[in-house]
């Protein structure tokens, strides 16, 4: 069942055009992130479905309800902010109470139900402090547990790590994914953080410049990406230009290149001689040194030379100068011994490379 339907909203300021089109239907229970570079309209979305904000045209449905034109306090929402916006004056349990008195639940129901959403956050114990007297983490939690007290339909966050150090982000990460399938509450999450997105979501809006560049899960993001702006986005890429020779299949094709002739997949549709790019990530390539290694189920190979080598740890990152000029970054084992210099073959499958149509 569609949770909430966002249907062709756009928003200008002045003559500024800051939301075009933008649809996005989300399904009960889902986890959905609008992830993109600053000023790309994801919070003005967010405040949309809020009600901060009322877009010109297009609607916004709760399930079947229509509440475009609905105040924000009529439309069942929870919302956490970067800044927490807790009232510093208030201990805990009223900071989270405070939602419930102003719904008119009975004070017995209020204190099972602050008891229950405190234990949910790991915070038991906690009720009597002030804000001030808890870490960041804490903070943010009691924001979380204020926004799920009052049971909303949809929860809506807003950037809710971006104050956090790094190390904390990563724990909080796991901790509300976590909490929000326990909870199963259907939410939105606004971050510019790629790897945030990628972990946290079941699908992922891709935003640029108030437009949807794509929809997807993680693993068609990353994977499937539907412009050279995403895969650049999203991860690390190297990006050869070519022409369409011929398609192998509804998504498989043969692109001529200024390093060959290269099978790779590809969305359905592209016609022979277009122009595209293809996308190859640098964990898909095996980088062997010339003359070596036939793996054999690699359907590409490319000839180059060493031309860096940064040590990461777990790896080492080589970048590579192929024999067309193309450069190529690519991932080998820590171990592996090759230097600045050495010439190498890169393998690579087809079913891992992607063709890029625009
Ligand atoms: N009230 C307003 N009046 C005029 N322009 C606005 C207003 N609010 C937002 N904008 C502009 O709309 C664009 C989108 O802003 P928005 O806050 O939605 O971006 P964002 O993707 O959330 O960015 P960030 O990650 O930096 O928060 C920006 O160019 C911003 O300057």
């Amino acid at each position: 069942m569609t949770a909430l339907t966002i249907d062709r909203i756009n928003k200008r300021y002045g003559n500024l055009h800051i939301l075009k089109d933008i649809s996005i239907p989300i399904a009960q229970g889902e986890f959905v992130s609008l992830l993109g570079p600053s000023g790309c309209g994801k919070t003005t979305t967010l405040r949309c479905i809020a009600g901060f904000e009322r877009p010109d045209d297009g609607r916004i449905l709760f399930g079947n309800r229509d509440v475009t034109r609905a105040l924000p306090e009529q439309r069942d929402i929870g919302m956490v902010f970067q800044s927490y916006a807790l009232f510093p004056h208030m201990t805990v349990a009223e900071n989270l109470s405070f939602g419930l008195e102003v719904r008119k639940v009975s004070l017995p129901d209020r204190q099972r139900r602050i008891a229950d959403v405190l234990a949910m956050v790991r915070l038991e114990g906690y009720d009597k402090r002030y804000p001030r007297e808890l870490s960041g983490g804490q903070q943010q939690r009691v924001a979380l547990a204020r926004a799920l007290v009052i049971e909303p339909s949809v929860l809506l966050l807003d950037e809710p790590l971006a104050n956090l150090d790094a190390t904390l982000r990563d724990e909080m990460r796991f901790f509300i994914r976590d909490l929000q399938q326990r909870v199963g509450i259907t939410s939105i999450y606004v971050t510019h953080d790629q790897a945030e997105a990628m972990v946290m979501s079941d699908k992922i809006v891709v935003m640029s410049a108030g437009a949807i560049s794509q929809f997807g899960s993680p693993r068609d993001i990353y994977e499937r990406p539907a412009s050279q702006s995403v895969a650049g986005f999203i991860g690390r890429s190297n990006t050869i230009a070519g022409k369409i020779a011929e398609a192998l299949g509804p998504d498989s094709y043969k692109v001529d290149t200024p390093c060959g002739s290269i099978g790779t997949t590809g969305p359905a549709g592209l016609a022979k001689g277009a122009e595209v790019k293809i996308m190859i990530r640098p964990e898909n390539i095996d980088t062997r040194r010339q003359g070596t290694g036939e793996t054999g189920d690699n359907d590409n190979v490319l000839a180059g030379s060493v031309i860096n080598s940064v040590y990461q740890g777990s790896a080492n990152q080589l970048a590579v100068r192929l024999t067309s000029g193309d450069r190529m970054i690519v991932d080998v084992n820590g171990r592996n011994p090759l230097d600045i210099g050495e010439q190498v073959a890169l393998r690579f499958a087809a079913r891992d490379s992607w063709v890029l149509a625009s």
